[in-house]
């Protein structure tokens, strides 16, 4: 990492410049090489202080507008919400100002702000974090904070909000064996079997990543395969299967995997990933409406909104307002039905997605049961280890939310259901 840390706080201002002002994601910016020419470090403290911001940031903009009259450009604000976040969660008060003055100095067109910038973090230097601890949990914005307080109410939603406030610990899937995982890595085995990392470092440093022991997946993302529960040598098909989690899942539990994904980088990830554990499947670039096969068993965990991974991924609710919703409503129901014409009599298909809007969940399988008379929900198959009762919703799919296990650092929100096709 450089010195003074500048670069890093320039590079999360940037990223915030193009998610705050461009509604480009994350994941986006990252992949289009936004941090590539950073030493590894800033890198990642670059993304960290972004990260950080974002799920702060209404916290800092209540502690900034008291000593602002009128709002600065948008990469001054994000520089003073950078530097307010980094004042509030302990960071030492002279390296900060100091870093943040020299970037907004430093900029072409902003330098003249660099007093504005000194003055005002001085006073959050001193103030600020006291007044931190007191404000409420950053709210979600109004388009998706009203929906999902419709469906889960808004006691939920409080603690949906501090979970999303709180971020989320690095879960792993253990290829063989998660007691001798989590003793490895000093984790904790989860009662659903994964195991949970509250102070992780660089991933890929960690004992086993380079033999491929194990593999990043959240706790609630692991469900959906012990829920298909495959069998050794059964044939599964894997429809929207990038970037591999679930794929490498149901090859460790010796399935004859075949992998689906429309999108040609994504799926090489999933060979990437799939060499580095040393598992087989066959991976097939296609649209999962039109690939063709019979299969007993298949995993469709469909593209969808992403707001149950809002831990972990803080810039969506900025980035989207919602407009393509709809869109991805509707492709989940053309693969439901598509995925049900590839499945065999009695088979079982599990649907699933990272989404905390009923439309995308429950919704989407009431509808389902109504276009398919040969389909049932199985209750039973969701009822595996470590699962509350309380999960379960009427129609007998699960339903998982960031608010759950709040004591044990919570989880992603999802929904699963396990489809029967009648005999
Ligand atoms: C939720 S992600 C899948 C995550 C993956 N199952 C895992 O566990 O790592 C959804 C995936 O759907 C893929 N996708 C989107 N539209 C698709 C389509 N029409 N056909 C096949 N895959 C599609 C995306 O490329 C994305 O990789």
């Amino acid at each position: 990492m450089s010195d003074t840390g500048v670069q890093a706080r320039r590079s999360a201002v940037y990223l915030l410049d193009m998610i705050l002002g461009e509604e480009s994601l994350m994941s986006e910016l990252l992949a289009a090489g936004a941090l590539d020419k950073l030493p590894p470090d800033d890198r990642a403290r670059a993304q960290r202080l972004a990260l950080d911001t974002l799920r702060g940031m209404e916290r800092a903009d209540r502690l900034l507008q008291k000593h602002l009259s009128k709002y600065p450009p948008l990469t001054v604000r994000n520089a003073l919400r950078v530097g307010t976040v980094e004042l509030c969660q302990g960071g030492a008060a002279h390296g900060v100002v100091n870093a943040m003055v020299e970037l907004v100095a430093s900029h072409k067109k902003l330098g003249h702000l660099k007093g504005l910038t000194n003055a005002v973090l001085r006073k959050i230097a001193t103030e600020g974090p006291e007044a931190w601890v007191a404000l409420r949990s950053p709210r979600l914005p109004k388009w998706l904070r009203g929906p999902l307080t419709e469906a889960w109410g808004p006691e939920a939603m409080a603690g949906i909000e501090a979970a999303h406030f709180a971020g989320a610990p690095l879960d792993l899937t253990a290829k063989k064996d998660p007691a001798a995982l989590a003793e490895a890595v000093g984790g904790v085995v989860l009662p659903t079997g994964s195991v949970r990392v509250k102070e992780a470092g660089q991933v890929t440093a960690m004992p086993g990543f380079a033999e491929g022991d194990w593999w990043v997946q959240d706790a609630a993302a692991a469900l959906p395969v012990k829920i298909l529960a495959p069998q050794k040598g059964e044939a599964v098909l894997d429809l929207c299967a990038a970037p591999g989690g679930k794929t490498m899942q149901l090859a460790a539990a010796g399935a004859q995997v075949t992998a689906v994904d429309s999108s040609k980088p994504r799926m090489q990830r999933v060979r990437e990933n799939l060499a580095r554990v040393h598992l087989p499947a066959k991976v097939v670039v296609v649209d999962a409406r039109r690939f063709e096969g019979q299969f007993d068993a298949i995993l469709l965990d469909a593209p969808c909104s992403a707001t149950g991974t809002i831990r972990r991924h803080p810039d969506l609710p900025h980035a989207k307002d919602g407009s393509e919703f709809a869109e991805l409503i509707e492709l989940q129901s053309e693969m439901i039905d598509h995925a049900w014409s590839l499945l065999n009599p009695g088979g079982r298909l599990v649907f699933c997605t990272c989404s905390l809007l009923p439309d995308e969940g429950e919704v989407q399988v009431d509808e389902a049961l109504e276009r398919h008379p040969d389909m049932s929900v199985d209750r039973s198959a969701v009822q595996v280890d470590g699962v509350d009762p309380a999960w379960i919703s009427s129609e007998g799919g699960l339903r998982l939310r960031p608010d759950y296990w709040a004591d044990r650092g919570g989880m992603d929100g999802f929904y699963i259901a396990c489809l029967r096709k009648a005999g």
